[in-house]
């Protein structure tokens, strides 16, 4: 969901991966394009700033689809983007953003399964809160998933407690603090078990400024340590229990950002991008010039 102006600290630079080409970690995002596949509505968590949409075609944001696809519907809107005489020739990336957690959907292995068959060539990622990290990153490594990127708001469970509202896990709810610790547990053995099966981490954050802006330096510590490439920090988009705030100003996302980036290597080309993206970073392909009559009508019923 972003690229980087890709000044290097000593733990990017020797990662086998890095030189993919991948607009949000590095390569040339006026080259190389993306595609993110809607295939995975529900959540496992709810972040307080989220509100996600899935029949809204004019939102540019993300969590909003037009239309949340099935992995065979969203295999032919690959191949009907890889059939546009300028996307498909740009096409690097195959990533799942949403609208809602990519693991906590089983869609989203079956849709990589597919991916991969058909399309081998193109690199997989995915985007997600971490909570099942852990428990999934051996099935995403067999299925050859190149690069990750967890969103990490909190490093503490007192901040976390403001910013998620809840979390589920193992069939259970958790409220407050707890769920933001157990939520936290996950993440960093998550993003430490995606570096050892070698592939490329990115941490998003959303900034919050009065709620989570205190940890953002502590946490490019932190997850430096455990080996990730690069960070993200994406400004609030005021929404759901956030909606009076005001949306942090470009220069405080520059501030923020280069003091980050003595840490780590900041993603400074992110456009927030909807979770049916197609096409390069800032220059997304009208989908509905390529839509198939079964396309344009037809609308799932989610399951968020
Ligand atoms: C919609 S999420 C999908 C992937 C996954 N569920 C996750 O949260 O990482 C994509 C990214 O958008 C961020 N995001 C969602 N709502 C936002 C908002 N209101 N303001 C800023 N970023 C937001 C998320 O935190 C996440 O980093
Ligand atoms: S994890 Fe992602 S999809 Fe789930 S509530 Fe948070 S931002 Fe929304």
């Amino acid at each position: 969901m972003s690229a980087s102006s890709c000044s290097r600290s000593s733990n990017q630079a020797g990662h086998p991966n890095n030189q993919s080409g991948h607009p949000c970690f590095g390569g040339d995002h006026q080259k190389a394009g993306r595609i993110h596949l809607p295939v995975a509505p529900g959540c496992n968590i709810k972040c307080g700033f989220c509100e996600r949409k899935f029949d809204c075609a004019n939102e540019n944001r993300p969590g909003v689809t037009s239309r949340v696809l099935s992995p065979t519907e969203a295999l032919d809107r690959l191949r009907l983007v890889m059939s546009h005489p300028v996307g498909g020739k740009n096409m690097r990336v195959v990533g799942i953003a949403g609208p809602g957690d990519p693991l906590a959907n089983e869609n989203t292995f079956e849709t990589f399964r597919l991916v991969k068959k058909h399309f081998p060539h193109l690199m997989l990622c995915l985007s997600t809160n971490g909570m099942l990290l852990p428990e999934r990153i051996d099935e995403l490594k067999e299925l050859g998933v190149h690069s990750v990127t967890v969103t990490i708001n909190a490093l503490t469970p007192e901040v976390g407690a403001k910013v998620y509202e809840w979390v589920r896990a193992d069939g259970q709810r958790y409220n407050g603090e707890a769920g933001a610790k157990l939520l936290l547990a996950r993440q960093m053995a998550g993003v430490e078990a995606a570096v050892a099966a070698d592939m490329l981490v990115k941490i998003n954050t959303v900034y919050i400024p009065g709620i989570n802006d205190h940890e953002t330096l502590p946490l490019a510590v932190a997850v430096r340590k455990l080996g990730a490439s690069m960070m993200n920090i994406l400004p609030l988009i005021p929404q759901g229990i956030f909606h009076d705030r005001e949306r942090p100003t470009d220069l405080v996302m520059d501030l923020v950002r280069n003091q980050a980036e003595s840490i780590l290597t900041q993603a400074r080309h992110c456009g927030q991008c909807r979770a049916d993206a197609a096409g390069l970073i800032g220059e997304d392909i009208d989908l509905c010039s390529l839509k198939k009559p079964s396309e344009v009508s037809g609308r799932l019923t989610c399951t968020g």
